[in-house]
């Protein structure tokens, strides 16, 4: 019997924020988790403060953060859950490395519906782009500091997949439209998050949008990935790993 029996994992949260908070609620309602600790301002300043071994670390903070995870995740052989957007091309490079030695799931988004509309992105723009125009836009809350938002630039991978293009991140002047992306943030009020991809044409337009109607989605999917996460082999993993590959490895 005691054979069977999963031991609980222990979650280090770093980042206390809107996010932070909800992921914390989310662990306390989720079988198998437990948050041992938490890294912000008004608690621990650093993971090593958190008594007892942590088995999995989710972080949704500042990229300021990054190389004191990566230190303790590297020392403690400690997977990995990065949430937090506006990392720099270096810091992504870091991410990657640690992936070398420990299980990492790195994404901007952790809903089904943006990992879904990755995917579809992947099918539909190589027959579209030639005679498509593409742009991209994202909606946020006026308190969120980096744009364009994490998933912007995700969705922006998918379309260059096999391709890459000039971008224009807002636009203004006087000129016709050239051979392009446009990238569109908008922030105001309480909006969770809404990305569209929007495939211009001859008289017709598709446009593909998904919407966040709460933060729920990402607590959940990040809690999901962390589960994920504990039982892995060291690499790095996106939600298409923890959504429809969910073996773990020996
Ligand atoms: N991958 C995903 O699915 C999602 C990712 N995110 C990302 O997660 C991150 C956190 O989002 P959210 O919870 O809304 O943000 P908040 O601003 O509400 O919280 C950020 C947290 O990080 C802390 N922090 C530590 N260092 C810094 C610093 N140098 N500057 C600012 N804050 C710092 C803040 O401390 P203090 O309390 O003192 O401000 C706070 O605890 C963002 O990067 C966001 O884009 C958000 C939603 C979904
Ligand atoms: O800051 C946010 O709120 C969000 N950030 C993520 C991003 O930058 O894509 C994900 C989500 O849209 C909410």
């Amino acid at each position: 019997m005691e054979k069977d029996r999963q031991e609980t994992l222990k979650i280090g949260l770093v980042g206390y924020g809107r996010m932070g908070r909800l992921v914390k609620e989310t662990i306390e309602k989720t079988s198998g988790v437990e948050c041992a600790g938490i890294v912000s301002p008004e608690y621990n300043s650093e993971l090593g403060q958190i008594g007892g071994k942590l088995d999995v670390i989710i972080d949704f903070s500042h990229p300021s953060n990054l190389d004191m995870i990566v230190s303790y995740a590297e020392k403690n052989h400690t997977p990995v859950v990065f949430a937090t957007t506006g990392y720099s091309a270096e810091q992504i490079k870091e991410i990657e490395q640690l992936s070398q030695t420990v299980p990492v799931v790195y994404t901007a988004n952790f809903s089904l519906g943006i990992t879904v509309f990755q995917q579809v992105l992947r099918q539909i723009t190589p027959v579209l782009r030639d005679v498509f125009d593409i742009e991209i836009i994202e909606k946020h809350h006026k308190m969120k500091l980096d744009s364009p938002s994490g998933t912007a630039k995700m969705l922006l991978q998918a379309v260059e997949e096999g391709r890459e293009y000039e971008k224009k991140y807002g636009r203004e002047g006087f000129g016709k439209r050239g051979d392009e992306i446009g990238i569109h943030s908008v922030r105001g009020g309480t909006i969770a998050g809404e990305h569209t991809v929007l495939f211009a044409g001859e008289d017709e337009i598709l446009e593909i949008t998904h919407q966040a109607h709460s933060r729920q989605i990402f607590a959940t999917g990040a809690v999901q990935a962390a589960k994920f996460a504990a039982g892995q082999n060291p690499d790095l993993y996106d939600m298409n790993d923890v959504l429809f590959k969910k073996e773990v490895t020996e």
